[in-house]
């Protein structure tokens, strides 16, 4: 008898490629809150982007659930956390991130020394642990020396800052076709996911041959902003995050490999409300977006295309739907009226009413409490799968932000 080989989850696994919103999801990377968000306390959460202190276990219980209403529409999830363990068994990998994150300016050099020789030290997964919840002086368990720097700074203090907006995979990286855009975000509490994102997709064996379509280290631009309108078609929210240099730089590389034709350039007021072209629009289906009112006729788009001699050609502004439409070759853009009075609709928008997640054309995962988006939607023909965010929605984040999709199927 010959026994056949068994396929392993890797050689199963559909290749990495994204090319709209809501084409049927296959693969998505979700990161499981951890200690990242045990660090958060009112002295800190405001310069860690979390509006208030999550209630830790039951955060992890809502995103267990998050998870499981998508593994329950046949998508493979891979979690952060056991993908970053993953591309650190790579010893260049491991040496490569423990630099990240020992930052000789603030801690100076005795104490540098102390926690690289300490990093060196602990295996892949000890490593992730520090790397994503952080480290404070008292942790580091390197000699007791007549550091200065420790000496002066309160025990709990971080030598290595916590991660906890890990959580939005959306904003770190972006596949965009069959290339990953690294996210280069634009706040020092978010900085160093950056590096992380890039470690993973540079070691983990899944996304070895996978191409680059940004450049960790160019312009701010950050996932939340990046809309696969159609394929060939992206927008991007240009605001207190991506600025529009990082736009610009986006669209010429994606012009350059072939990803786009179009890119549309949409400035977003930047507050803290909107800091995301996600926080106001997201695609439900094909040719349907869920939209704040508050901005519904007033959002605008910059046109850009590739350019005669290789440059970005920039039109307009033009109103955003209309923009919209001509670039994806639809008539029109639909857009499903959440009718709310501007009362509702700013307290749902608060609470990431308009950032919906698509499994499918049609269908979207959405947070339960926001009740009356959430009926406008069905009411609309959407299907609506809740969730409850709670505690997850604290750092202001709803199902788009917390899912980077790597697969879809085409639509
Ligand atoms: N795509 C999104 N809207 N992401 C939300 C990110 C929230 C996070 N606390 C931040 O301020 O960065």
């Amino acid at each position: 008898m010959t026994d056949l080989p068994v396929p392993d989850a890797e050689q199963t696994a559909p290749a990495p490629r994204v090319d709209s919103e809501v084409g049927p999801l296959r693969t998505v990377l979700l990161h499981r809150p951890g200690n990242e968000l045990k660090r958060l306390t009112p002295r800190n959460n405001d310069q860690l982007l979390f509006d208030s202190i999550p209630w830790v276990d039951r955060a992890q219980d809502e995103h267990d659930a998050f998870a499981d209403v998508l593994t329950g529409r046949g998508v493979e999830v891979m979690l952060l956390s056991d993908a970053l363990v993953a591309a650190l068994a790579d010893e260049r990998a491991h040496a490569a991130a423990a630099a990240t994150a020992v930052d000789r300016r603030r801690i100076g050099n005795e104490l540098a020394d102390a926690l690289a020789g300490y990093l060196a030290t602990v295996d892949a997964k000890g490593l992730a642990d520090v790397l994503m919840g952080g480290m404070t002086f008292e942790e580091l368990p390197a000699a007791e020396g007549a550091s200065l720097v420790r000496k002066m700074h309160h025990p709990h203090d971080f030598v290595v800052d916590p991660l906890p907006n890990l959580l939005f995979t959306r904003d770190s990286s972006v596949w965009i076709g069959d290339r990953v855009a690294i996210a280069s975000l634009a706040l020092p509490a978010r900085a160093r996911e950056t590096a992380l994102l890039d470690l993973v997709y540079a070691y983990h064996p899944r996304f070895r041959s996978a191409g680059r379509a940004y450049g960790a280290s160019s312009a701010p631009v950050e996932g939340g902003d990046v809309l696969l309108l159609a394929p060939g078609v992206l927008a991007i929210g240009v605001g207190e995050r991506t600025t529009p240099a990082g736009a610009e730089s986006l669209a010429r590389s994606a012009f350059a490999d072939g990803l786009a034709h179009t890119v549309l350039a949409v400035p977003i007021a930047q507050d803290r409300a909107t800091m995301h072209l996600d926080t106001v629009c997201t695609m439900v289906d094909r040719d349907a977006v869920v939209m704040y009112p508050a901005v519904r006729d007033t959002l605008t788009a910059y046109s850009l295309r590739m350019g005669p001699d290789g440059g970005v050609a920039v039109d307009g502004p033009a109103p955003f739907l209309e923009a919209a439409a001509a670039a994806m070759g639809i008539d029109r853009l639909r857009v499903i009226d959440t009718g709310l009075d501007p009362v509702t609709a700013e307290r749902e928008q608060w609470d990431d009413g308009n950032n919906t997640l698509a499994v499918a054309p049609g269908v979207v995962v959405a947070y339960e409490r926001n009740v009356e988006t959430n009926s406008r939607l069905e009411d609309a023909g959407v299907e609506v799968l809740r969730i409850s965010g709670s505690e997850l929605g604290t750092g202001r984040g709803g199902p788009r932000c917390m899912s980077c999709p790597i697969s879809r199927d085409p639509l």
